[in-house]
């Protein structure tokens, strides 16, 4: 069964579509990787399969239509980490992480030792634990991405929503992130979406893909599918020469015009 899925979906900003008749589906444990050239709609697309945007047509979470789900809910099966949200620059990483916890906190309660507990070993996971005092404002842009998606972790929900999670990241702590969150899909049945620049990158983690083209799914499947030459070429305007790598997936290389 599908985990999240999107039917008919549509965006409007400002009098303009956005989006327009997105049909998506990933499994239970799936992991879908949301590609596409700047401006087509993908960081749009998160948002409304995250609910925090307007949209028509319908985003199912299981069978739950999302716009039914009260946030509290809502909240603890969706976990939404944005490409680079507003953080309050005097609050410190383990108390922003631990806002990850709010839906779990009864109204007037405060957080339980587990919900501590639980912020301290994702912190720990993502190499942050020594951060865990440091001001927000104080964080290099590596830095504070990571904590982005500490708190979405903290969440524990079971369908994550990652925009652009390895942008500022280092090539270590890319494999880092993107390892632990493979490890978690794989251990607990997570369900990621992601948008991600690095097609290669996309093509070695991601189990399905999506390419966004003005709004519309342009093309989806398998890595080996997507990533192809032409299709490339024709959607983002780039020369590249696609090889298969271990286990049949595809690595793309910039090719210099001659
Ligand atoms: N609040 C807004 N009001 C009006 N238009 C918007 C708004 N936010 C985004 N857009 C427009 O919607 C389109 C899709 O934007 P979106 O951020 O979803 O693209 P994207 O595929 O994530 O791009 P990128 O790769 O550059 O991050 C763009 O043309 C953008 O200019």
């Amino acid at each position: 069964m599908s985990r999240i899925r999107a039917e008919g979906l549509g965006v409007s900003l400002d009098g303009r579509e956005v989006l327009s008749g997105v049909d998506l589906r990933v499994r239970d444990g799936g992991w879908l990787a949301v590609i596409g050239a700047n401006g087509a709609g993908k960081s749009t697309l998160l948002k409304a399969l995250a609910g925090v945007l307007p949209c028509t047509g319908e985003v199912l979470v299981g069978d739950m239509p999302l716009r039914r789900l009260p946030p509290r809910r809502r909240a603890r099966l969706i976990a939404y980490a944005p490409q680079s949200p507003a953080l309050p620059a005097d609050m410190t990483v383990f108390d922003y992480a631990l806002l990850g916890r709010t839906p779990y906190i009864p109204y007037l309660g405060r957080e339980s030792r587990a919900d501590r507990e639980a912020t301290a070993s994702v912190l720990r996971r993502l190499g942050l634990e020594p951060f865990a005092s440091r001001r927000l404002g104080r964080l290099s842009g590596g830095e504070r991405q990571r904590v982005v998606l500490a708190r979405a972790l903290v969440q524990q929900a079971p369908v994550l929503l990652l925009d652009e999670p390895t942008t500022a990241l280092d090539l270590g702590h890319q494999q880092q992130v993107l390892e632990l969150v493979d490890r978690l899909r794989l251990a607990d049945g997570l369900t990621v979406v992601t948008t991600l620049h690095d097609l290669s990158v996309a093509g070695q983690y991601a189990e399905e893909m999506a390419l966004i083209s003005r709004g519309r799914v342009a093309a989806s499947g398998a890595p080996a599918d997507v990533l192809t030459e032409e299709l490339i070429d024709e959607h983002f305007g780039a020369r590249v020469r696609v090889e298969t790598g271990p286990g049949g997936r595809p690595g793309v290389h910039l090719e210099r015009p001659r």
